[in-house]
């Protein structure tokens, strides 16, 4: 008996993956050193399908027919290098290896430079949509050598999200580019679940709606334009019973993020090529303040800040909080998709950008009814280098740019933290701003240091002796 495909990580995702890639007619073999759970994947296999889990890498690598197909889901760092180790003796020459977990995308392009003078295809793949997902349809984002993809194609297009039929798998570009692209759909996550975050503080603070009027409106919402996998499992989120006490779950949780690190990549990445993305980054921000909770604390008695009751009739509020929230997620998208434009060419990584965002309209955690649109814009333009210069993306904005305007306003006049609402307006207003006041910046830059600037009137640069 040979085996299609070979997964090392039976924890939920890999096990998942490989179940749904079984139930898809391929014959699959798992190994994990925990036999319990090996025993638990053969005893989840759908009946009738070839499944096998095995205690041994060896076990499994012997049974895999060539060119071998393996994929590690293991935590990033150094337990792929070492699964990539007690590989090498064991597989040969074209074989493929696969990261499917959040790596870091300069590991990745290091194990493939590694790999490749060995003979052997690294591929890392992101794979979106959690445990339920990896079941039943993930999004996935392989990058790589495009010698070993279609290898492995018609595995990852089975077992991938379908959207009008189209599976939500593509080659995503060279290098890492897949892990790449997987980092900055993370970064996309963080700002839209902050945003997400900060409407319903308006709401239910500001505004005084109850968990049931929340999930109406949410529920309503994912009904609308702002249709979405996060939109739509918020709306759940606030029927959830706590199991412990008679109040909803929503109300117990401990205003604390936790962060495993993708986000926070996303924004140093982007610094570091100089590409803005503040919505992103001010995510990540966020979760680095709520950590602080004992020093909020302090603060807030300190300050006496108490967010102020919002006046605002409710069902104007509510569309008001509706547009800003259109705003602020589109805007979210847009600043990791430029940072995508960017990356590809700075880190020569050709990612086909139509294909980028066709791949996340299903099975992703960032999944909306914008990604449609999004896919006819980058199909129409595959060099666009920021959604804000397209004109359907213009009217859109321009639609909901002055509730924004209000509920920003309204924001900060009641001391809500909106870092993400704000920080999304401020980056449009200077995006779509053709004179900045940065002339002033170079003044003090070269008065202080010397450092040159440019003229509006003739080229060159210039520094001048200031008169201090
Ligand atoms: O696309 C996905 O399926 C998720 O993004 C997944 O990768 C994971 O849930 C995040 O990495 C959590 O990230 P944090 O712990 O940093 O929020």
């Amino acid at each position: 008996q040979q085996f299609d495909f070979g997964m090392i990580g039976l924890g939920v995702m890999g096990r998942n993956l490989l179940l749904n890639m079984a139930d898809h007619g391929f014959k699959v073999i798992g190994f994990d050193k925990d036999n319990q759970k090996t025993t638990a994947f053969e005893a989840a296999a759908t009946p009738g399908t070839t499944v096998k889990g095995v205690g041994t890498l060896e076990e499994m690598v012997t049974q895999l027919s060539a060119p071998r197909r393996i994929m590690m889901l293991v935590p990033a760092g150094k337990p792929v290098d070492d699964v990539i180790e007690s590989l090498l003796p064991l597989v040969q020459q074209g074989d493929i290896i696969i990261d499917g977990g959040n790596s870091h995308y300069t590991d990745t392009l290091r194990r493939v430079t590694y790999l490749k003078g060995k003979g052997i295809h690294f591929m890392g793949v992101g794979v979106s949509g959690g445990e339920q997902g990896a079941r039943t349809g993930p999004s996935i984002m392989p990058g790589g050598d495009q010698e070993a993809y279609p290898h492995v194609q018609p595995m990852l297009e089975a077992i991938a999200a379908k959207v009008n039929g189209e599976p939500c798998v593509a080659h995503l570009g060279k290098g890492a580019a897949g892990h790449y692209v997987k980092m900055v759909h993370n970064g996309i996550e963080y700002a839209i679940m902050q945003l997400i975050s900060e409407c319903y503080d308006l709401l239910h603070r500001g505004a005084g709606l109850n968990n049931d009027e929340l999930h109406q409106v949410f529920d309503s919402w994912n009904k609308s334009d702002l249709q979405s996998f996060l939109v739509e499992i918020t709306a759940d989120i606030f029927l959830q019973q706590d199991d412990k006490t008679p109040q909803r779950l929503i109300d117990v949780i401990l205003d604390k993020a936790g962060a495993k690190g993708t986000g926070k990549w996303t924004s140093q990445d982007a610094m570091e090529i100089g590409v803005p993305i503040p919505t992103i980054d001010m995510s990540v921000t966020m979760r680095n303040i709520s950590s602080l909770k004992e020093e909020r604390v302090k603060a807030a008695a300190l300050y006496n800040t108490q967010a102020g009751k919002i006046s605002t009739p409710k069902e104007a509020f509510i569309q008001q909080v509706h547009d800003a929230l259109y705003f602020g997620i589109l805007i979210s998208y847009t600043q990791g998709l430029a940072l995508l434009h960017r990356a590809s060419t700075d880190l020569d990584m050709q990612i086909p950008m139509q294909k980028v965002v066709s791949v996340w309209r299903g099975g992703c955690i960032i999944r909306s009814s914008l990604l449609d649109l999004f896919t006819k814009i980058y199909t129409q333009n595959p060099q666009l280098e920021n959604l804000l210069l397209n004109e359907q993306i213009a009217q859109l904005l321009q639609g909901k740019e002055q509730n924004l305007r209000t509920v920003a306003a309204i924001a900060t006049q009641n001391k809500f933290a909106a870092g993400c609402l704000l920080s999304a307006l401020s980056y449009f207003d200077a995006y779509c701003s053709s004179q900045l006041p940065i002339n002033l910046v170079q003044a003090q830059r070269d008065y202080f240091g010397a450092h040159t600037y440019q003229r509006i009137d003739q080229p060159g640069t210039f520094h001048t002796i200031w008169n201090k």
